[in-house]
């Protein structure tokens, strides 16, 4: 029997878990957006049977099995809490929580309830990070020298574009670290499974002033432009920033991120030197890993569900030539919170656990900014 879901969002990316659940084939039973009337909107649009009036019919509805939660930051916390008390499994949008006050408090709910409690940090399901994970974890790489990435887009490129994350109030202090930087580190940790020990970082806002459209804006929607009326507003998160890591085991580290880089719509690259060989990865071709040797010739793998590492076996659907995407990170996070749950063994996917672990990593950050200097984790 598929698992019954119902999904909070429906803006950029609620229609994107939608598929994914269906392709991971579970049932959609509801969606809830921001009045009753989106929620019907959506409902008729994505062929879902029950639109909700509110979050507390949601939540009354025996039906359900499990939210997803895509609603904007400010509302996971609240959002996340209640379904876990209403005995509903959750899988929320990254970032967990706004602080990590909250998102430790929902660490301590998700325990209690005993439900499951995932972060969609689906970046880790593209089959090649997974094989890069197995290769890590096989000792092929041997010990981390060092990391180096970066994660860079353009849709705040102008001072016109405008969306709830460039708020605190709405996104959290942080923004760009917190919105995309998080997605590298959580990828990292997952492959290297290496704990950040210590953070220095240097962050910086190129428009402090934006213009804001005076109704609502999607994301990756087109910004302002054009004829749309706007008013000046004052900015308080970061367009840019630039993070050095030093890791628990001496591993050195460093991230860049940007969302005003021109040209870069949505590019997330890494590099992990090893004691022997490197690898190498970038999401804007993301079926081929580069392995990098010194002493004989480098290899360009491709992709192939029959290569990959094992532990990566069952999470590419293709074949090789076939290329898998964006889309298939979240029906293959999916099916391994799904499977998970029904297999009742150690979660296989992002806990609240993890996600806490990325704020913490984001106050870290905004502190060492704030305060110009290196800041350390606990990381027993
Ligand atoms: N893992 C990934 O790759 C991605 C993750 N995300 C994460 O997903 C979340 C949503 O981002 P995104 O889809 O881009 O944002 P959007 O603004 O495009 O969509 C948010 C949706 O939530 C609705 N909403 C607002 N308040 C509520 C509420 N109280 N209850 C239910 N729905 C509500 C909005 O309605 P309305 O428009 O009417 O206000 C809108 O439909 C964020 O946390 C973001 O970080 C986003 C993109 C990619
Ligand atoms: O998680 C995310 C990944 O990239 C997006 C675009 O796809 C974001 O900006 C976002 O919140």
């Amino acid at each position: 029997m598929p698992f019954r879901v119902a999904v909070v969002g429906t803006g950029f990316i609620g229609p994107v878990h939608v598929e994914g659940l269906r392709r991971a084939g579970q049932e959609v039973v509801g969606i809830l957006g921001s009045s009753a009337e989106k929620s019907k909107q959506a409902a008729d649009r994505l062929r879902i049977p029950t639109a909700y009036a509110d979050f507390d019919a949601l939540l009354a509805d025996g039906d359900v099995d499990s939210v997803h939660i895509t609603s904007p930051n400010r509302y996971h916390f609240d959002q996340a809490a209640a379904a876990l008390k209403a005995g509903k499994h959750v899988m929320c949008e990254k970032p967990l929580a706004m602080t990590s006050e909250e998102s430790g408090k929902l660490v301590e709910i998700a325990a209690e309830s005993g439900k499951a409690a995932g972060v969609n940090y689906n970046i880790r399901y593209y089959p090649m990070c997974l094989d890069a994970a197995g290769r890590v974890a096989s000792g092929e790489l041997g010990g981390v020298f060092h990391v180096a990435g970066s994660y860079v887009q353009d849709w705040m490129f102008h001072p016109t574009d405008f969306n709830w994350r460039v708020l605190a109030s709405e996104g959290g202090e942080l923004r760009a670290v917190a919105d995309i930087g998080t997605h590298w580190l959580d990828l990292i940790y997952s492959i290297t499974r290496l704990d950040v020990a210590a953070v220095c970082a240097d962050l910086h806002t190129v428009y402090p002033t934006r213009q804001r459209p005076t109704g609502n804006v999607e994301t990756f929607s087109s910004g302002a432009g054009g004829d749309i009326p706007t008013e000046p507003i004052a900015i308080d998160t970061e367009d840019y920033g630039c993070v050095m890591l030093r890791f628990a085991n001496g591993a050195r580290g460093v991230l860049w991120v940007s969302q005003v880089t021109a040209g870069r719509k949505n590019c997330l690259r890494f590099e992990i030197a090893g004691e022997k060989e490197s690898l190498a990865w970038v999401s804007e071709s993301p079926n081929d890993l580069w392995v990098g040797h010194r002493d004989r010739p480098n290899e360009a793998v491709i992709r192939d569900p029959g290569s990959l590492a094992e532990s990566a076996q069952g999470f590419s659907d293709y074949p090789a030539g076939h290329n898998e995407g964006f889309p298939d990170t979240f029906k293959m996070c999916f099916r391994a919170f799904y499977n998970s749950i029904e297999s009742g063994g150690q979660p296989n996917y992002p806990t609240f656990a993890e996600g806490h672990r990325e704020i913490v990593l984001c106050e870290a950050i905004l502190e060492s900014h704030q305060e110009q200097r290196w800041i350390e984790l606990n990381t027993k």
